[in-house]
């Protein structure tokens, strides 16, 4: 699905990510972790096509982003869905409002009652967006996320300060989602359990690069108790 080589990028002359290399297959999980300001949201918007790139190589669908005409770009464009931070649009619609709105941009086949069985979201859809609580918007984006049957649902902090029941629920959702059409999911979270309980695999990026890219499993066989403990014992403080 995703292949990255040697990937370079800088802002104004300021290096952030200096030779990242990244590989996503169909259907797998991938949580992508580092500091504040290392570079995920940057490279999570490179693969998407939202941002340029200095050098290196992006293959996404087997497109190669560097020779993109605007046709392909379209194509890939609508074969990813992305929840991004912050969720303030859509102020002025009501939760049903937007899925219909999102059911006929997609031109999606998905029901709308399904979603809203599937994200129980029955009790909140006539209220307005901007009048949800900070987890139900997240509920409701990912609901429009996987309206569009995305190959590939980017997801930036998904679950950032919600409750341990709401991360629970959407985590739910997710995996649920992904089992059921089998698409990849890429995540940004600081929450280490995250990784460990739902990644097929974590990519640490660590001064530029993906120090990590391989299974929690794998992590934990190295003799570290928790992949929180594997983050705190390589990545050091700022
Ligand atoms: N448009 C921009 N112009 C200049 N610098 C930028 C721009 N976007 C990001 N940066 C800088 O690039 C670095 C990486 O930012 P990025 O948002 O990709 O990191 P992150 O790992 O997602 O951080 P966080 O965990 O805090 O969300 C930061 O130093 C940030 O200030």
């Amino acid at each position: 699905m995703i292949k990255v080589k040697n990937l370079h990028k800088s802002y104004h002359g300021k290096p952030v990510l200096k030779g990242l290399d990244f590989q996503a297959n169909k259907g797998e999980i991938i949580g992508v972790i580092g500091k504040n300001g290392a570079g995920k949201s940057t490279f999570l918007e490179i693969i998407m096509t939202l941002k340029s790139y200095d050098e290196g190589e992006v293959n996404v669908f087997g497109h190669d982003l560097k020779h993109l005409t605007e046709q392909k770009q379209q194509a890939i464009r609508s074969n990813i869905s992305a929840v991004l931070q912050p969720t303030e649009f859509y102020k002025n619609l009501k939760v049903v409002e937007l899925l219909r709105l999102f059911k006929a941009y997609y031109q999606s086949d998905l029901k709308i009652e399904q979603i809203i069985e599937d994200f129980k979201l029955e009790s909140h859809k006539k209220t307005y967006f901007e009048k949800l609580s900070g987890g139900w918007k997240q509920k409701v984006s990912l609901a429009i996320a996987f309206l569009s049957n995305p190959k590939l649902i980017i997801l930036d902090e998904p679950t950032t300060g919600l409750d341990p029941h709401m991360r629970n629920t959407l985590w739910s959702y997710i995996a649920k989602y992904n089992r059921k059409t089998g698409g990849t999911v890429i995540l940004t979270t600081h929450y280490m359990d995250e990784i460990e309980m739902y990644c097929d695999k974590v990519c640490l990026i660590n001064d530029g690069k993906a120090e990590v890219l391989t299974t929690p499993e794998n992590i934990l066989a190295r003799g570290y108790s928790s992949i929180n403990n594997f983050y705190l014992q390589n990545v050091e403080a700022i």
